[in-house]
């Protein structure tokens, strides 16, 4: 699905609306008698939308804000100011059965396999833990036959239900993560970061994985990683966060190939270009400075203290996330909101594709994802992550 405009609102009737969320964490002083002498701005005025069946890939560099904002999407976390808003309903103000039965609707699959998951627990107690508390959605005698139903959708052999999250390699507890955010048949997946922890071979079975998955049971997707080729090859749209805000946000041909806010052009300038030819005509942009602190981030633009166009008015003025007032009568790919007072079309790496996620060919459903001797559990190798589990005693589509 495609957003038609560049900009915070998706392209059909939203599911989720997150408007001006705010997150502070307070920076006390004193042991006994706590003083408040400050705040983390972790997120600072946020606001995007989200269709259904549609993916927001949320990128930035660490620390930026983007698993705060996961978090509050989730109610891990509850926001100081705004609202999010699940088809019309503001979800940061519900509470008991209200919240419950909006929570079922948007579950997150996290970043680290290796430590996402309870050793001490079976793979069918992992998948099966959410019926606990939701017993409507799988009666007792029901729930084994589903999680095995779901260790299939996910591309794991059934059989494997009894077994330890050791026994598997770090692809394939991440499918157990994605079987049990699917459990309760959720219509919105927060992923956050779900592959950066994976090999890079392996990477790319997970997002094809999560692509099926979307098409198969009309998910919408917030996909959040710091890493703008991965980001791509899953997004309709992608909003780019800088210290608590977004800078930039727009379609995926908007974004990597008609950027206009300076933050988004130097990150896209340090994405690996495979082609040669390409990568010699791909302009590197170096920043100066590091981030500054969320505790005190600068005034006006937070990007000014590291931008090469900064001016006075930079400092003074807040930009606004709209479309730039030079694009607006424009009919061109630039005109999408970037939070620039002199927001300017710069394409950083030439020609299309390049940036395409490189890293194995597309998986055919049906064939075996992830290489291996067959039947086996991971060996301790594949456990650690670095290779991928045995292939599907069954010849079908399991990754194990
Ligand atoms: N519980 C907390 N208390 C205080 N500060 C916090 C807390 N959680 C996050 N922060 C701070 O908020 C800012 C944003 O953190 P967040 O984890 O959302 O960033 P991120 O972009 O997801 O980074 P990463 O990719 O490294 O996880 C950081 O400066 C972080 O130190």
């Amino acid at each position: 699905m495609r957003a038609e405009q560049g900009s915070i609102r998706a392209g059909g009737e939203p599911i989720l609306e997150v408007i001006d969320l705010v997150k502070h964490y307070p920076l006390t002083q004193g042991i006994l008698f706590k003083k408040q002498v400050g705040a983390v701005k972790a997120v600072d005025g946020v606001s995007f939308e989200l269709a259904a069946g549609e993916t927001l890939g949320i990128v930035g560099e660490s620390g930026c804000g983007k698993s705060t904002v996961a978090k509050m999407l989730v109610h891990l976390e509850q926001p100081t100011s705004g609202a999010i808003k699940y088809k019309g309903e503001d979800i940061t103000k519900l509470s008991g059965r209200g919240l419950k039965a909006v929570r079922r609707n948007i579950q997150m699959v996290f970043q680290d396999p290796y430590t996402s998951l309870n050793p001490r627990m079976t793979v069918g107690d992992i998948i099966g833990e959410p019926y606990e508390i939701h017993p409507e959605v799988a009666p007792k005698g029901e729930r084994r036959r589903k999680v095995q139903d779901l260790l299939d959708v996910v591309g794991l052999n059934p059989e494997y239900i009894n077994r330890y999250p050791h026994q598997f390699s770090g692809g394939q507890r991440q499918r157990i993560g994605i079987a049990r955010g699917l459990a309760l048949n959720p219509e919105i997946i927060v992923a956050d970061e779900p592959v950066s922890a994976l090999d890079v071979s392996v990477q790319a079975q997970v997002i094809n994985l999560l692509d099926r998955l979307q098409a198969e049971f009309n998910l919408s997707y917030v996909f959040i990683a710091h890493d703008l080729s991965i980001v791509r090859h899953i997004s309709d749209r992608v909003g780019v966060m800088y210290l608590g805000r977004l800078a930039e946000i727009g379609t995926d041909e908007q974004i990597y190939d008609h950027p206009t806010h300076p933050y988004t052009q130097a990150l896209l300038s340090a994405v690996p270009v495979p082609d040669p030819m390409a990568r010699e005509y791909r302009e590197r942009i170096i920043l100066r400075g590091d981030v500054p602190s969320p505790a005190n981030p600068p005034s006006g633009c937070r990007f000014r203290t590291r931008c090469w166009k900064a001016q006075e008015r930079c400092e003074l003025e807040v930009p606004l996330l709209v479309v730039p007032a030079v694009f607006r009568l424009t009919d061109t790919a630039a005109a999408h909101d970037s939070a620039c007072h002199f927001a300017e079309e710069k394409q950083v790496v030439p020609s299309e594709g390049l940036l395409e996620a490189p890293e194995t060919e597309p998986v055919e459903p049906g064939a075996p994802e992830e290489p291996g001797g067959p039947g086996e559990p991971a060996a301790p190798d594949d456990a650690a992550g670095k290779g991928d589990g045995p292939a599907p005693p069954s010849g079908g589509a399991h990754a194990d």
